[in-house]
């Protein structure tokens, strides 16, 4: 939640003109080709094809090592969409992935060679039941090799069986009302519950039992009835309950695991030195994190200006000096937000402990293990000395990292507020086929099509300064933030652009994920990110709290061919228009009925391939197969 920021200005780097700023000049004409020819490029597949049509012999053994990118999938013959191929008999040999070469996977047995070939009989692939029990088999395989469990708890044997304890209950009417009037309001409200004993869902903050002066300072704020993951993710989070929440980006998450941690903490005061935090909430990077402890710090003060004494949250992110947090850690934080690599800092060096600790929330927790956290966390964990209760939020949650998680957990309520993984309906989605050539000159075409505020992702940090650099010499109020600048650079940038100083903000994905800046009103793809879920929080900067948003991306032939079916079918199910270039990619889900075609992949979370097509699995085998050989290497065998 944005919440008001400091007031630190600086001079910027490349100031245009006050006539200029604000909006982006006129583009110059457009070097490339217009509209109707693009459009007229992207319905004839075959004339991206043509431009180019020397297709290079590619060795069996290398097509399946690498991942297949979209000049290669339009290149090869598209039996599926092809009327003229008997598609029976396409079944019957398979879905067209012999092209590509089968990608290996472990034996999920353990038998055999180490491999699974898709290419495994003639009727193995047409046959959905056992290529569903075969991904059931993969993913079990996967999600059994580590588990979110500290190592300290494992040796002990420790293992927790119910629920944590508090005092919350909601009203008596709330109470006591059938259980079917809960499944109408879920259903009205589209919320989705797993779970035993799952708490009722409340509509109001007041049923909730919010401290009024937590209404007052919401209602302050607009927010004045909570949203759906808060009907349902409050009352089980008051409740003591493990939960997953998954919900749209932009829809309230952070108030739905802030707030029951700044209560929680309000209700053990007082500290004495050396004890606390109550609660911990950790995020994949610091803008995050920082906005969440905004957060915290505004309900600590709308709790103290209501007579409540005072709380102590803790920022502890990488970049901030904490000196000048001593006198919060000295005497004893109640709630500290986090970065992985920081707080592991902290808690090595005894600046504080998790003894009291009983509330832990990780925020984009898919996403923080994608990011490589994954062992950072485990450790975190071992600090816990006694029961906490864990809460995981985001807007994607793969199948494979709710198992994981549920280890830690203990009979979670799984809250679904939006299909996992799909993006929010608000935002229209558009995809544009530019060559690289021709993207920057483009991108001011696209500055057009809204008013700012607007946000550009870009993958690397030189393309985020090259980005930047021609935004000011076209005149454009444009920042930058990526990992390569300092914090007070970053957070200089923020500041510009949250009180529209800027109108354009240039990021890279962990700099800008989970930004909650008002108003977005366009996220330019300057490329398309490699896995699926950054798309999904990429564009989630807009469309948010009920707004309408517009995102558009930039594909062209350099795209891999999983993520551009991953996003189809992402567009398909957020009810958006398919351009023709995607609807023309051979996909291999189209073999099997329209339901189960559209089940996300359980390692990852895309929506357009299977398990058994995982290209994040794939490279996470190879690179498993590629460390054991190096082992042998080592050993001097
Ligand atoms: N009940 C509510 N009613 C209206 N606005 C709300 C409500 N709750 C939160 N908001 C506002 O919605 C915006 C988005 O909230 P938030 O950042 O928590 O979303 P999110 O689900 O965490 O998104 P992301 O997945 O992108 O991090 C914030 O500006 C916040 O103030």
């Amino acid at each position: 939640m944005a919440s008001p920021s400091s007031s630190t200005r600086a001079p910027s780097a490349a100031s245009p003109s006050p006539a200029d700023s604000g909006r982006p000049r006129p583009p110059p004409p457009r070097p490339t080709r217009d509209r109707d020819t693009d459009a007229a490029a992207r319905a004839s597949l075959g004339a991206d094809v043509d431009a180019d049509d020397y297709v290079p012999y590619v060795p069996l053994r290398q097509k399946q090592a690498g991942a297949r990118r979209f000049g290669d999938a339009v290149a090869r013959p598209r039996r599926a969409l092809d009327p003229s191929v008997d598609l029976a008999d396409a079944g019957r040999r398979g879905h067209g992935l012999e092209d590509a070469g089968p990608p290996g996977f472990p034996d999920p047995d353990g038998g055999g060679d180490g491999a699974v070939q898709l290419s495994v009989g003639p009727h193995a692939k047409t046959d959905l039941e056992k290529e569903l029990e075969r991904e059931a088999a993969i993913l079990a395989a996967q999600s059994r090799q580590k588990q979110l469990v500290s190592d300290r708890e494992l040796a002990l044997g420790t293992t927790y069986t119910e629920p944590m304890v508090t005092s919350w209950r909601p009203p008596r009417h709330v109470r006591e009302r059938p259980a079917e009037v809960d499944a109408q309001i879920r259903a009205r409200r589209h919320i989705l519950v797993e779970g035993e004993s799952v708490p009722p869902p409340c509509e109001t903050f007041q049923e909730m039992r919010v401290p009024p002066a937590i209404i007052r300072y919401l209602a302050g704020r607009g927010i004045h009835a909570p949203t759906a993951i808060q009907i349902q993710g409050l009352p089980a989070a008051f409740a003591g309950r493990d939960v997953i929440g998954i919900a749209f980006t932009g829809s309230g998450k952070t108030l739905a695991f802030t707030l029951p941690m700044a209560l929680e903490a309000e209700c053990r005061l007082p500290l004495a030195p050396g004890e606390g935090p109550t609660g911990l909430v950790i995020c994949p990077s610091r803008e995050l994190a920082r906005q969440t402890y905004d957060l915290a710090v505004a309900l600590s003060e709308a709790l103290t200006a209501d007579g409540h004494p005072p709380l102590r949250p803790l920022l502890a992110i990488g970049g901030v000096s904490m000196g000048e947090q001593a006198e919060v850690l000295r005497l004893g934080p109640h709630m500290v937000v986090a970065t992985p690599g920081r707080l592991q800092a902290l808690l090595d060096a005894h600046k504080f402990t998790l003894h009291d600790c009983t509330y832990l929330c990780m925020d984009e927790a898919d996403r923080m293990i994608d990011m490589g956290f994954e062992e950072d966390v485990r450790k975190i964990m071992s600090y816990f000395t006694a029961q906490r209760q864990t809460l995981l939020f985001s807007a994607t949650m793969p199948k494979k990292i709710q198992a994981f998680a549920r280890s830690a957990l203990i009979q979670p309520v799984v809250i679904n507020t939006g299909r996992a993984g799909a993006a929010s309906m608000n935002i229209v989605q558009e995809i544009e086929l530019v060559p690289d050539e021709n993207k920057m000159v483009y991108l001011l075409n696209v500055l057009q099509k809204t008013s700012p505020p607007t946000l550009i992702f870009a993958e690397n940090k030189s393309d985020v300064d090259a980005i930047h650099e021609y935004l000011l010499i076209k005149g454009v109020d444009a920042v930058a933030i990526h990992g390569g600048k300092d914090q007070s650079e970053r957070e200089f940038a923020i500041n510009q652009y949250k009180t529209r100083q800027a109108d354009v903000l240039v990021a890279t994905d962990i700099a800008g994920k989970g930004l909650d800046f008002k108003e977005i009103k366009h996220v330019i793809n300057y490329d398309m990110p490699k896995e699926i879920e950054d798309y999904v929080h990429r564009i989630g900067r807009t469309g948010r709290s009920g707004k309408t948003g517009m995102a558009t991306t930039f594909i062209n032939r350099g795209c891999n061919i999983e993520i551009l079916l991953d996003l189809k079918h992402l567009l398909r199910e957020a009810k958006q228009v398919i351009p023709p270039v995607l609807q023309a990619l051979d996909d291999p889900t189209d073999q099997f009925d329209a339901a189960a075609a559209n089940t996300e992949c359980g390692f990852c979370g895309g929506l357009g391939h299977r398990i058994t097509q995982c290209p994040k699995l794939l490279a996470k085998n190879r690179a498993q197969m590629a460390s054991q050989r190096e082992g042998f290497g080592g050993s001097g065998y």
